[in-house]
């Protein structure tokens, strides 16, 4: 990663955007517009907003794959320059690299950080086992379901201890009841671990049931509305969630803002 310096005390937050703004080359209006918010080092954050509302832009700003027009993006107290390698990205797809068996994406960003055969083997046979693709390792991708394709695309993320990571919509096309799964296994592994994760989504009981709390985006352009805390205790289980009354409260204030957003958006049904 690419950083100007700051003093090391500078901030508790992983990720801070300050006063960030975004005009794509050759756009008439800013995608986010004096975008202000911080995620906090070991929480775990869900950003969620109307389509087009710069979600993914975010996102891109965290890995420093853009910069931006305005404002500034720090991570760790360090303002971000260029390529954040420190972060890992889980996009909706999966982008398994085709040709290589479950065991060698896995392992893909180990060997590109030069770390020794055996230490290799060692740690994805470990992540193997913890995204349950045990008996997969000599698969290729396209003999895997789409679950198991975005179990493997979480490991091949997770399997460097990345400072952050960012997800976008990971479980986006995904079938309800793997998607059940899914968000119980990450929740699991990030509650034993407690890195700093990122997660947007469309789906608001996703985002409740997943997160500490949730920033809002309202569209046109890109602004954060509101960040709301999720005071539910860990470790929780999705499934039961949804039935504690304090879940459906959560789940009302939520739908009002959202509902608020899609009516400017001019997109209610
Ligand atoms: N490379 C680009 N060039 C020009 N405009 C872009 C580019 N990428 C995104 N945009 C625009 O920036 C805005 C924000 O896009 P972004 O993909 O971040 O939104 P999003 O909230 O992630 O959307 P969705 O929920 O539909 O995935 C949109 O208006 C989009 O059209």
């Amino acid at each position: 990663m690419s950083i100007v310096q700051e003093p090391a005390d500078a901030s508790e937050d992983a990720l801070r955007f300050e006063n960030v703004t975004l005009e794509f080359f050759g756009s008439h209006r800013p995608a986010i517009q004096d975008v202000s918010f911080a995620v906090p080092r070991g929480k775990f954050v869900a950003v969620i907003g109307p389509s087009g509302c710069g979600k993914s832009t975010l996102l891109n700003l965290a890995t420093g794959l853009l910069q931006p027009t305005r404002g500034e993006v720090h991570f760790n107290g360090q303002r971000i320059t260029g390529v954040n390698s420190e972060a890992a990205y889980v996009t909706q797809a999966a982008h398994l690299l085709p040709w290589l068996s479950v065991r060698a994406n896995i392992g893909l960003a180990l060997k590109f950080r030069d770390v020794p055969k055996d230490e290799r083997a060692d740690r994805i046979a470990h992540w193997v086992r913890v995204v349950g693709l045990t008996g997969f390792e000599d698969h290729y991708p396209r003999e895997l379901s789409g679950g198991m394709q975005k179990r493997c695309a979480i490991a091949r993320a997770l399997i460097y201890d990345p400072s952050i990571v960012l997800m976008d919509e990971p479980f986006g096309p995904l079938d309800a009841i793997t998607r059940l799964k899914l968000q119980q296994d990450l929740l699991n592994l990030w509650e034993g671990q407690r890195g700093t994760l990122v997660f947007v989504t469309h789906d608001l009981t996703e985002a409740i049931s997943l997160a500490d709390e949730v920033v809002v985006m309202s569209k046109g352009p890109g602004t954060v509305r509101t960040v709301l805390p999720i005071p539910i205790e860990r470790p929780r289980d999705v499934v039961s969630l949804v039935d504690r009354p304090d879940f459906s409260e959560l789940y009302r204030e939520l739908w009002d803002l959202f509902k608020t957003e899609l009516e400017t958006a001019g997109e209610a049904a």
